[in-house]
């Protein structure tokens, strides 16, 4: 006769979740959810307040977040008819490889405070729906574990320059030794942005208990059976962090990197090398001379300096500018598949999104997640066929004009 094994807490998990489990509420709640902005309103209902806030906030007044999507409002499309759009192709290449879409998950730090299954879910569904996806120094998945969970997708490996520049060469290597296609250099995070949200609603690094964050137990349950049934968070650099987020940058990310960190990287990092938070076109003429492959026009989703240039507004002069010497990518703002389109009309070859997947994530993980980048797909292909453009491949400036801001 076999023993009776008591279950453990991580197999009860999905009976103890209200939102998943038996009863599939929610996958029901996820399929009903139709557009980006809808898994937000169900992100917000499951994750805490100071979680939600860390996600969807920005730095100061979030006056360049806002921007940044009211940006996208400005884009009027100039549809063609009469044109066959029976079948739409989004595919294209980024860096030289087919890629499902113009699309890539961006780096993103904490990723398993917003729900546990976190990195390797958000990679699985990039991997699966043909698209990079970008593990951030910040991460919560350790580069080595990323990688033997989804050996199959394209893993990029985000950089921060730490003032331990061994510590960083250690990082590249190991990204370099568990098959990672590409480095991502964020160049935007000298010192930390003011995230008010953050500071007001006391954000620590692991969450902390206190009368706040147990009171924040009781509305968000799900949440909180998650986090206290799975693994402690582990980081991607395998270092260990505790505090504000301010203080884990203000420590570790070393200020007075320059160009010559750049130089450094590009001999340290044989594969394609991309510089993500170039915001001007001086500054996007000098990292290419500097040997970036790709660089991405972003301001950190506006999360670090508010008031910082809106990238769908600079993407054209700045591609013009870099011409076909290095891919040029774009970030911030970008809530809808027709957004996506709008970015590779003004110049881009991919856009990045960050908080559209993760209120997928927070709303409902890897199920989330899909649906995210399902609901951009699908937005992406209708508006390609309204725009009378069987091809991404042929969407250029003259689908689009911008209307004065
Ligand atoms: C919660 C969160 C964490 C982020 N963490 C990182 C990070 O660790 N490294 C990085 O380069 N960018 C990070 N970013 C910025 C994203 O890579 C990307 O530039 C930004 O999210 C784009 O704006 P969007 O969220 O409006 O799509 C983060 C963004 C968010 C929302
Ligand atoms: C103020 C920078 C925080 C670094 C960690 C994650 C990140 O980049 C973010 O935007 O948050």
């Amino acid at each position: 006769m076999t023993a009776r094994r008591r279950p453990r807490w991580s197999e009860l998990r999905p009976l103890l979740q209200p939102g998943a489990g038996p009863l599939g509420l929610t996958d029901r709640r996820l399929a009903r959810a139709s557009s980006v902005e809808d898994l937000r309103a169900l992100a917000r209902r499951r994750a805490p307040r100071a979680v939600f806030d860390y996600t969807d906030g920005a730095a100061g007044r979030e006056l360049a977040l806002r921007r940044s999507r009211q940006a996208y409002a400005r884009v009027e499309f100039l549809p063609r008819v009469l044109q066959d759009v029976s079948s739409v192709d989004l595919s294209t290449t980024i860096l030289g490889t087919p890629s499902s879409a113009p699309l890539v998950f961006a780096p993103t730090g904490f990723t398993r405070m917003m729900h546990t299954e976190g990195e390797p879910a958000v990679a699985r569904v990039a991997a699966r729906t043909g698209l990079p996806y970008a593990l951030s120094t910040m991460g919560t998945t350790s580069i080595e574990r990323l990688a033997a969970e989804v050996p199959k997708g394209r893993r990029w490996f985000q950089l921060y320059l730490w003032r331990d520049r061994a510590a960083s060469r250690d990082l590249v290597e190991r990204a370099r030794e568990s098959g990672y296609e590409a480095l991502v250099l964020t160049v935007d995070t000298p010192v930390p942005g003011p995230r008010l949200r953050d500071a007001r609603n006391g954000l620590t690094i692991p969450p902390s208990l206190t009368a706040r964050t147990v009171a924040e137990a009781v509305r968000h349950p799900a949440w909180w059976v998650d986090l206290l049934t799975t693994e402690p968070l582990e980081f991607a650099s395998l270092h260990r962090f505790e505090g504000t987020v301010a203080e884990l940058v203000a420590r570790m990310f070393d200020p007075s990197a320059t160009m010559d960190d750049l130089a450094w990287l590009r001999s340290a990092w044989p594969g394609p090398l991309i510089v993500k938070g170039v915001q001007t076109v001086a500054d996007a003429r000098a990292v290419v001379d500097g040997g970036a492959d790709a660089i991405v026009v972003s301001n950190h989703g506006g999360r670090q300096l508010d008031r910082a240039p809106t990238p769908l507004e600079i993407l054209p002069e700045v591609a013009d500018a870099v011409g076909d010497r290095a891919e040029v990518y774009v970030d911030g703002g970008i809530l809808s598949g027709s957004d996506v389109v709008a970015a590779v009309a003004l110049g881009a070859r991919a856009a990045l999104v960050g908080r559209a997947y993760l209120y997928g994530l927070m709303a409902g993980g890897e199920r989330g997640v899909q649906r995210a980048a399902d609901l951009l797909l699908q937005e992406a292909a209708t508006t390609l066929a309204l725009l009378g453009v069987a091809r991404i491949e042929d969407l250029g400036r003259n689908h689009v004009r911008l209307r004065p801001g």
